[in-house]
């Protein structure tokens, strides 16, 4: 047994590797760790060696001293990311799992993972994200992108989202609804155990909504890509939302093969790149994009890129769950308010809208559509939510 206590940055080695001279990696209480093969052992600064023997016999011979600090060979591990350095300059602030765990450091001969450094989800949307990684990469090896290509291009064509905001603006003078369909939520918890979705989203357009989000995430919110097969499959017209968390291309291909009409990006987990490259997907796929930002930084990436036409706000922190629908207003006030009309870009006002005041509240703020879940899925008589919901019928 040996133990290296780091000087300089409180790491401690409770234990080494029977068999140091591998690349088997070693759980520890505190972080895991290698020795690197072959490496001669020169020094090892800033390191005080309680007891110090490779297997092989021979001393490691690991110097103390901190005067000889600068002429140390230090190989701090730097496992620059090249995608987090991206997403940290766009402000993102959201990471994505790790592809080999948490980040490798460089000590002289040793390569460590430090636990709880990049290793432990940070927040429930970090989770989800980490989760939903993992969860598409099982589902790509069951469907190649090739085969799922051929089954959008057979998928029942796409319906015109947009369209349908519009119009019901235009016949309604109040906000286009998108009404979800939403079993459970992180936050809430189960919404409605007598939970039909196709029952719901027969209320739902019975009531006038546009358009529908289905929540797919089984996970963290119930939902599913049978939900969204079934509702398409039982003549719902209104165009349908695939309420996801996208993390990769694959999943746009995905939901058009499953009926979807529209996908939501959102700007707190994808860069520029991402949001632009997938944007073009969907217009080659016929499905319409929904980005959805929480924040001014997250608007103003948005706003710079071409071709966005429908921008939802979401009035729900993602990390903290924190609901504030004056969110809406403050993101649409001044100059980002002028540059979405002149854009002709159409606001989706999301999350917390329970009343007809809060309705009036963003429509004043100037967004042209809402997109509500909790306060009409809860209601007995979802069709009587929408009405509830507006102050009045909008069915007709
Ligand atoms: O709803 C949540 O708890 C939640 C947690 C983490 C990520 C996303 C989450 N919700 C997605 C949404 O933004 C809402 O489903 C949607 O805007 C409708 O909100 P509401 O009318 O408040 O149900």
């Amino acid at each position: 047994m040996q133990e290296l206590i780091c000087a300089t940055s409180s790491v401690s080695f409770n234990s080494l590797p029977s068999s140091p001279f591998n690349h088997t990696f070693y759980d520890t209480t505190r972080f895991t760790f290698r020795f690197l093969k072959n490496k001669h052992i020169a020094s090892f600064p800033c390191m005080r060696a309680q007891q110090s023997e490779a297997t092989d016999g021979s001393a490691i011979n690991i110097a103390s001293d901190d005067s000889k600090v600068d002429a140390l060979d230090i190989k701090e591990s730097k496992v620059k990311n090249s995608q987090i350095d991206i997403a940290a300059t766009q402000g993102i602030k959201i990471r994505r799992r790790p592809p080999t765990g948490p980040p490798l450091h460089h000590v002289g001969p040793f390569e460590f993972r430090l636990q709880n450094e990049g290793n432990t989800p940070r927040n429930i949307l970090e989770e989800i994200v980490w989760n939903k990684d993992t969860e598409v990469a099982q589902m790509r090896e069951k469907k190649p992108l090739g085969s799922l290509k051929k089954a959008t291009d057979i998928a029942a064509p796409p319906r015109d989202f947009i369209g349908a905001l519009k119009a019901s603006y235009e016949k309604t003078g109040m906000p286009a609804l998108i009404a979800e369909v939403k079993k459970a939520s992180p936050s809430r918890g189960v919404l409605r155990e007598d939970f039909d979705p196709v029952e719901i989203a027969k209320a739902y357009e019975k009531g006038g909504a546009a358009c529908l989000s289905v929540l797919t995430d089984a996970k963290y919110f119930q939902g599913s890509f049978e939900n969204l097969e079934a509702i398409r499959n039982a003549g719902v017209k209104c165009p349908l939302l695939c309420k996801e968390f996208i993390v990769d291309a694959w999943q746009l291909y995905y939901a058009r093969a499953k009926g979807a009409d529209a996908v939501l990006l959102i700007a707190a987990i994808l860069q520029d790149l991402d949001i632009k490259y997938m944007t073009k997907i969907c217009k080659m796929i016929g499905l319409t994009v929904l980005v959805e930002v929480h924040d001014e930084n997250e608007m103003d990436r948005v706003l710079e890129i071409d071709g966005i036409q429908l921008i939802g706000i979401n009035n729900r922190n993602l990390e903290t769950f924190e609901v504030d629908i004056s969110n809406t207003k403050k993101l649409l006030e001044g100059a980002r308010g002028e540059k979405i009309r002149q854009k002709g870009i159409i606001v989706v006002g999301e999350s917390g809208l329970f009343t007809p005041a809060d309705v009036a509240y963003v429509q004043e703020a100037g967004v042209k559509a809402i997109l509500v879940g909790e306060s009409l899925v809860k209601q007995e008589d979802p069709t009587k939510g929408i009405a509830l919901l507006f102050g009045k019928d909008i069915s007709a």
